[in-house]
């Protein structure tokens, strides 16, 4: 059977069983499936009753089952039972191995991109010892890539952390000249590839209250960011900043810079969230493949309750084929 790219599926990873992933994967394919073929991985036995599937070992026959309306699914049989709101740790492995699966298939060319379901950090930590604080630092160490970026995007705003999953009382340590610089390049050549804007403007947040109000309130400003930016710039990158983070999103503030880089998770996270929590997606830029995923979590309060919007998940699936065909071209 000859696959042209976009007929290669999207892989889909479960996520947690016990949120809301199986069910938001499943309303999101019934969305796409006519345009954009999908391949779900994980415990047929968590999709919501009534789904109607089927099980492949070939990826390539996954774009004929879509079109059809039938959820293709590379099965992983998991150890636990999917008992909404309340997490498994005999899934945890199943989890982390469905990730790892979509990964594989991505790499070897036999999928266009991989999008996941929301994983519970912790139970994955309590039944399978992950070693990750998520997604982003896992796809890394799969990738074997020292650093990658975070960034979130809705309509209205784009936003990457440079420190990410991390204490907040240890977010000024982990900051450094290195690590800014990486982020700034990695997102200015994510920019430019996957997004299409050729000369992006990108602006960065201060750490501090008032971007340290001249090293009044704070000096990583002057000691750190400004020389960071000032170096990139002589090299002809367009950078705003450091900015006040307070004063930064605002409508008019959002018109001058096509991202912002954030000192921190909540920096970034909070604006983007407020704006466009329904259709936000996280992307994490940096890696040899494509990876997307909803902005939201597991929702642990809502699952198997019929309430969960799959339109960040759509969103997603969205990005991902775009960003695929952006590549392809
Ligand atoms: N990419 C990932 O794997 C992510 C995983 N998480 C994990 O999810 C778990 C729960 O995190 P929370 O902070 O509670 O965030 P959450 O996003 O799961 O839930 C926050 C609130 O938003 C609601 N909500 C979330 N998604 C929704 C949807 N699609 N439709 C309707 N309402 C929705 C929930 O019902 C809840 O009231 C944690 O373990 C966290 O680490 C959180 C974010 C991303
Ligand atoms: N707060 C964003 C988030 O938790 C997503 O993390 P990841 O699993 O995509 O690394």
């Amino acid at each position: 059977m000859i696959t042209t790219p976009a007929q290669k599926p999207i892989v889909i990873s479960c996520g947690e069983p016990a949120g809301i992933g199986p069910e938001i994967a499943v309303a999101a394919f019934r969305a796409v499936h006519a345009d954009t073929p999908l391949l779900w991985l994980g415990d047929p036995r968590h999709l919501p009753a009534g789904t109607d599937y089927a099980c492949i070992d070939d990826p390539a026959a996954a774009a004929d089952l879509s079109a059809a309306g039938t959820l293709p699914v590379m099965p992983i049989t998991m150890g636990g039972t999917a008992i909404a709101g309340t997490a498994d740790p005999a899934n945890a492995q199943g989890v982390i191995d469905a990730i790892a699966k979509g990964v594989a298939l991505v790499t070897n060319g036999q999928a266009r991109a991989i999008c996941t379901a929301p994983i519970h950090k912790a139970a994955l930590i309590d039944g399978a010892d992950f070693a990750y604080p998520g997604h982003t630092e896992y796809l890394a160490a799969l990738a074997g890539i020292d650093r990658v970026v975070m960034m979130l995007a809705c309509d209205a705003l784009r936003v990457v952390p440079v420190t990410i999953h991390v204490p907040l009382a240890q977010v000024a340590t982990d900051l450094t000249a290195s690590l800014l610089t990486d982020t700034l390049l990695i997102t200015h050549a994510a920019m430019r590839r996957d997004f299409g804007v050729k000369r992006p403007r990108i602006a960065v947040a201060g750490l501090n209250p008032h971007a340290g109000e001249d090293g009044k309130m704070g000096v990583e400003e002057i000691e750190m960011i400004t020389p960071v930016l000032d170096a990139l710039r002589s090299e002809g990158m367009d950078l705003i900043g450091p900015m006040s983070a307070d004063t930064m999103f605002h409508a008019a503030a959002r018109q001058n810079y096509d991202v912002a880089v954030c000192m921190y998770h909540d920096q970034a996270l909070i604006p983007v969230k407020t704006l466009g929590f329904d259709t936000g997606v996280n992307v994490t830029l940096g890696l040899p493949f494509i990876r997307t995923s909803p902005d939201h979590g597991t929702a642990f309060d809502i699952a198997g309750k019929g309430l969960a919007n799959p339109s960040s998940m759509i969103a997603a699936i969205r990005m991902a084929a775009t960003m695929a065909d952006a590549r392809h071209d």
